[in-house]
């Protein structure tokens, strides 16, 4: 069996390739506090659960996070020192009295902090959170750079300092709160501040995008006496005046339509000094609003259940208890969150304050994000299909404080409002809160930072919650808030499972016997049926049954799939693509094979089994053009379409009346994963698409088809029976100390040429090994081994991962370990580090 492939597919595994069992003495939590998403930082004995990790964390940290390695950049090894010709000598340093100088960071390598003096007409202005244009290295190349703090008083080496060069923002981008939040990011997830910096302020925020400079005139105070303007040539004098009187500033365009007159006495004014001019950078564009807000969906609000009547009422309290606090929202699907929500947000609105709400993809749930805005009057929405202009104009909206609630995905957690009163992260499970590139920051995490070091409660709201949120109402961290009840008491939809190994159950292609005759008495009832199946493409696999050959990405080493629509051979991990070889590219064999199914397929076989039925198919091939999803979708909702085929986007948080039929095609496909969340991935898909149906009052059934039915996640998920599956899910975590039971870092080493990556990722692995030594940590390094995608976009991968019974541990070792690993630039290889991994491949 292949190692590459097994660090994770067995629970058992990973102790066996372990070779020194001394160094992680199994089990390791006997006595230690178990650590949770919750901040493992404050957590030791104090109880405290309401502290926000940045709380303990100091910006003094930063220093120690120079010459971090970067996603795709090379491990930074400038020092403060490069800055200099020489470092003085101890005894010419200077102690300067009065001297202001700022700590700055680049989002480039080398990436500071560093100090530079802030020259004297500067002082007033400058501000963490504002970039600075500052010289670096000997070349004095001009660096943009962003101010994390400012010291006034005296300093050391102060003669040797640069001088900033220029501010370039007239208000900070981050207010102090958010400049915590970034060094504590920093930290934590070990990238350096100024690319955490970039992560925060959106790009177009910082490039202006969509607004333009203006110059507007203003009297100059001290040559307009009335003696003066007296002598002036009427025209001017009476434009000066209208000026005057006006007492504000205007575009010169704007004065000679107010003045009558021409261009050329304002000139005149200019020129003899009697005007100022300033110039202002202003929007362009108000946001065009494309948004359909009557989507045919009920506008009222809803008396309240008794459920979501006391899950409200402990939500408020935690708002008005000022203080920080975590709160699980456990409620079966169509138990009625988002009112929940809903009503929690018009409290804090009440009170001034806004909130911030988070949702797997926005353009997914239409439903959603009409909801908010039908019951708020300042809302934004983020989403992916936005212009940087709109963008840049909605985070300024949102920065004046014009915006009660920032609907939006994971980045929505740094909206800078300016007085947040609460976050809410809608189904919490969802592995898009977690980015995959550097920071691979995990939105959960830093709205629990954010939210406890501001003293607002987070709200945690799924039907499935994840083990770290779930293992955090255990351990004290988090309140569980239930509801065990759908609305109007509806009943939960029963769930068949089929089990495709008994042949009378299968059927010639991917619907079985079972599936087929639902679909047709649904139909008959004029019921809609959604089928999840969680493969894009036509086939999944292209072999020749002659030599066995199998069509693979040149740079990925991965199968291609085959996708119908053009005949095209498609890496889904590169978006490598061929035209499918009609033959055998191996040996010319003329009878190559299709095997596996995808959605494309799938659409195939339900429109030649049900010829009258409206289909539509809905997958990441599908959906490429803005739009689309809502057009589906309200063609869905008002009937026109019978059957809504694809792939895991339509599990999440639809929510039709009508629906009364869910299929899925194969409840396996996630299970077989080299990864230890297999399993509370396959629960979760589960029950979240079997949770589409029996949501009006027609009832519902669900027909899952599987090779497994007797595992305990499929069992649990036919019984909606989240308890259980926690339960036994728990268990499993803990005879390995795997999340949340214990914390998992990953570091990824990629590069062009095999062996070398190879040795780089083992010299890592001794310097890991000699962290851990140093430190007297006890922490587990499995690896270097290769992931299961062993190859990426032409690069060679190997992965080292670590275990420890806290992720401050971990992270410890790791920064000992990489502080100052530098790879020679030859070898042309990169790591990156990646803090509670969400993907293992
Ligand atoms: N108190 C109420 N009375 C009547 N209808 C309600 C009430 N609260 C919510 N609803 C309606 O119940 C339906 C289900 O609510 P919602 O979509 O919020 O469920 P949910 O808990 O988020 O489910 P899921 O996890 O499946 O997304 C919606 O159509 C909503 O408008
Ligand atoms: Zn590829």
């Amino acid at each position: 069996m292949e190692i590459s492939l097994t660090l994770f597919s067995h629970f058992d595994l990973p102790a066996m390739l372990h070779s020194d069992p001394t160094s992680f003495p199994l089990p390791i939590l006997g006595s230690a506090v178990m650590p949770s998403f919750e901040s493992e930082q404050n957590h030791r004995d104090d109880g405290d659960t309401n502290r926000s990790p940045i709380d303990d964390f100091e910006l003094d940290n930063l220093d120690r996070g120079r010459g971090q390695a970067s996603e795709g950049g090379k491990p930074g090894s400038s020092q403060q020192a490069e800055l200099f010709e020489t470092d003085p000598p101890p005894w010419e340093l200077t102690v300067e009295a009065d001297i202001a100088t700022a700590k700055i960071v680049l989002s480039e390598a080398p990436y500071g902090p560093y100090d530079y003096r802030i020259p004297e007409q500067d002082r007033e202005h400058i501000k963490p959170g504002m970039r600075v244009r500052v010289p670096l290295g000997r070349r004095r190349q001009p660096m943009i750079g962003w101010c994390i703090s400012t010291q006034f008083g005296a300093v050391k080496q102060s003669g040797k300092l640069r001088d900033i060069v220029e501010i370039l923002d007239d208000e900070p981008l981050c207010d102090p709160p958010l400049v915590r939040l970034v060094a504590w990011i920093s930290h934590y997830y070990q990238t350096p501040m100024g690319q955490v910096f970039d992560t925060l302020i959106p790009s177009s925020v910082r490039a202006n995008a969509g607004t333009r400079e203006r110059s507007y005139l203003t009297p100059n105070e001290s040559n307009c006496d009335e003696d003066q303007i007296e002598k002036l040539p009427k025209k001017q004098q009476s434009a000066l005046r209208f000026l005057i009187a006006a007492a504000r500033p205007m575009t010169a365009s704007e004065l000679m339509v107010h003045a009558e007159c021409t261009r050329g006495p304002i000139s005149a004014l200019e020129s003899k000094g009697f005007l100022k001019t300033m110039v202002r950078r202003e929007m362009t564009t108000s946001t065009p609003m494309r948004w359909q807000k009557n989507d045919g969906e009920d506008t009222s609000a809803h008396t309240l259940s008794s459920e979501q009547r006391v899950a409200l009422d402990r939500i408020n309290a935690a708002i008005h208890s000022g203080k920080g606090k975590t709160l699980l929202l456990h409620g079966v699907t169509g138990s009625g969150k988002t009112e929940v929500y809903i009503r929690a947000i018009e409290h804090v609105v009440k009170f001034g304050r806004g909130a911030i709400v988070m949702v797997p993809e926005i353009s997914l749930t239409p439903q959603t994000r009409g909801r908010f805005e039908r019951r708020f009057d300042g809302v934004a929405v983020l989403h992916s299909q936005m212009t940087p202009a709109e963008r840049h104009f909605q985070w300024q909206r949102i920065r004046r404080g014009e915006v009660q609630v920032v609907v939006g995905p994971r980045s929505a957690v740094f909206a800078p409002l300016p007085r947040l009163g609460l976050i809410v992260i809608d189904e919490e499970h969802d592995a898009s809160f977690k980015q995959d590139t550097q920071p691979r920051y995990h939105a959960r995490k830093v709205a629990h930072a954010r939210a406890m070091s501001l003293g607002v409660p987070l709200i945690l709201g799924s039907a499935t919650p994840s083990m770290e949120s779930w293992h955090a109402t255990a351990s004290g961290h988090a309140e569980l808030i239930t509801m065990k009840e759908r609305i109007y008491n509806r009943p939960m939809p029963n769930v068949e499972l089929v089990d495709l190994r008994i042949r009378d159950q299968r059927s010639r292609g991917a619907i079985s016997r079972q599936l087929h005759q639902a679909t047709v008495d649904t139909l008959k009832e004029n019921g809609q049926v959604i089928l999840l199946l969680n493969r894009r493409g036509f086939a999944t696999t292209i072999q020749c049954p002659s030599c066995g050959h199998v069509v693979a990405c040149p740079d990925c080493d991965m199968p291609l799939t085959h996708h119908r629509d053009g005949g095209k051979a498609v890496c889904h991990y590169c978006d490598y693509t061929i035209a499918t070889p009609p033959w055998c590219p191996a040996c010319r064999y003329d009878g190559i094979r299709y095997g596996g199914l995808g959605t494309q397929k799938l659409e195939v076989e339900v429109k030649a089994r049900f010829p009258d039925a409206r289909v539509a198919r809905m997958d990441s091939d599908t959906m490429r053009r803005p739009g689309s999803h809502q057009r589906v979708l309200s063609a869905f909702r008002s009937g026109e379409l019978n059957i809504l085929l694809g792939t895991q986007m339509i599990a999440k948080g639809l929510d039709f009346p009508n629906v009364l039929l869910v299929g899925v095609i194969n409840a396996d496909s996630a299970l077989h994963f080299p990864d230890f969340r297999a399993a509370e991935r396959t629960f979760q898909l589960v029950t979240q698409v079997a949770g589409r149906t029996g949501r009006g009052s027609r009832g519902g059934r669900v027909v899952v088809q599987t090779f497994t039915p007797e595992h305990p996640a499929i069992q649990a998920a036919s019984r909606h029976d989240y308890l259980q599956f926690a339960t036994d899910e728990m268990v499993n975590r803990r005879k390995f100390n795997y999340p949340p039971l214990g914390s998992v870092a990953r570091i990824i080493i990629r590069g062009v040429v095999e062996e070398v990556t190879e040795a780089v990722a083992d010299s890592l692995v001794s310097r890991l090994e000699a962290a851990r030594l140093a430190l007297e940590t006890e922490v587990r390094i499995l690896g270097p081994a290769p992931p299961p995608i062993s190859k990426l976009r032409g690069k060679y991968r190997f992965h080292i991962l670590l275990q420890a019974t806290q992720a401050s541990i971990l992270g410890e070792t790791i920064r000992r370990a990489t502080d100052s690993f530098t790879i020679p630039e030859k070898d042309d290889v990169q790591f990156v580090v990646d803090i509670d991994p969400m993907d293992m491949l």
